[in-house]
């Protein structure tokens, strides 16, 4: 636990977020039922803890100095990365994550009870069929091309709302295939300790 805890604290060290011990302690407990729960329901193919702590949580928090205020919704979230992270770190922020998957949803579910996450709504279902009220910020990770998210999220963004897509080497062809009405506005090279390749979040809204 304390090396857990050690490893954390030196990647928020290093991406220079100033988290509470409130937060910090949410943190480790949310990767503790991951590690848990990834076990018997298979939530996600990082299976060794240490890594679990820079390949899904030191990666989620990275985005945090592009990340503003209102309603936030993570698509394509699985056990809920990098929504669970950010309510965590964002209490201030109304965090809604969404998947497909049942099994998913539930884990999410439970780390909302269990970590008493107030600012974290979880729904089950295909992005594509869900209607919820505007949201000002779309993230997703590991979920669809950039085309693709837009064109499946598109309709539950606020008019001025903007979609964050985290991504790993730059997506250049990806971006030659975004559909009309939307355009990049920002690029981010995320600077990460302990992950091999190139990360990058990408800044989209509508024109
Ligand atoms: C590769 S996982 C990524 C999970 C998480 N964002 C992460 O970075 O670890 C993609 C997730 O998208 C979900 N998904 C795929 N199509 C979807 C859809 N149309 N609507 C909602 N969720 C979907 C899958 O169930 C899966 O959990």
């Amino acid at each position: 636990m304390d090396r857990y805890r050690h490893t954390l604290e030196q990647a928020l060290k290093q991406l220079k977020l100033d988290l509470n011990e409130t937060q910090v302690e949410r943190l480790l407990a949310y990767h503790q039922l991951l590690v848990k729960w990834n076990k018997a329901y298979n939530l996600t193919a990082v299976r060794d803890p240490q890594e679990m702590i820079s390949r899904h949580l030191v990666d989620s928090l990275s985005i945090l100095p592009w990340i503003g205020s209102g309603r936030l919704l993570d698509v394509g979230s699985g056990p809920g990365l990098p929504g669970i992270p950010l309510a965590i770190c964002r209490p201030d922020l109304d965090v809604t994550t969404l998947d497909s998957n049942g099994k998913k949803t539930r884990f999410q579910q439970q780390v909302r009870i269990e970590l008493g996450l107030d600012n974290l709504t979880v729904i089950n279902g295909r992005v594509e069929q869900v209607e919820a009220a505007p949201f000002d910020m779309i993230v997703s990770r590991a979920f669809a091309s950039i085309s693709d998210m837009l064109t499946l999220s598109g309709h539950l963004a606020a008019p001025s709302g903007v979609f964050l897509a985290m991504k790993g080497l730059y997506p250049e062809a990806e971006l030659e295939q975004i559909p009309a009405g939307f355009s990049l506005q920002d690029v981010h090279r995320l600077n990460l300790p302990d992950t091999d390749g190139e990360r990058h979040l990408l800044i989209l809204g509508r024109i």
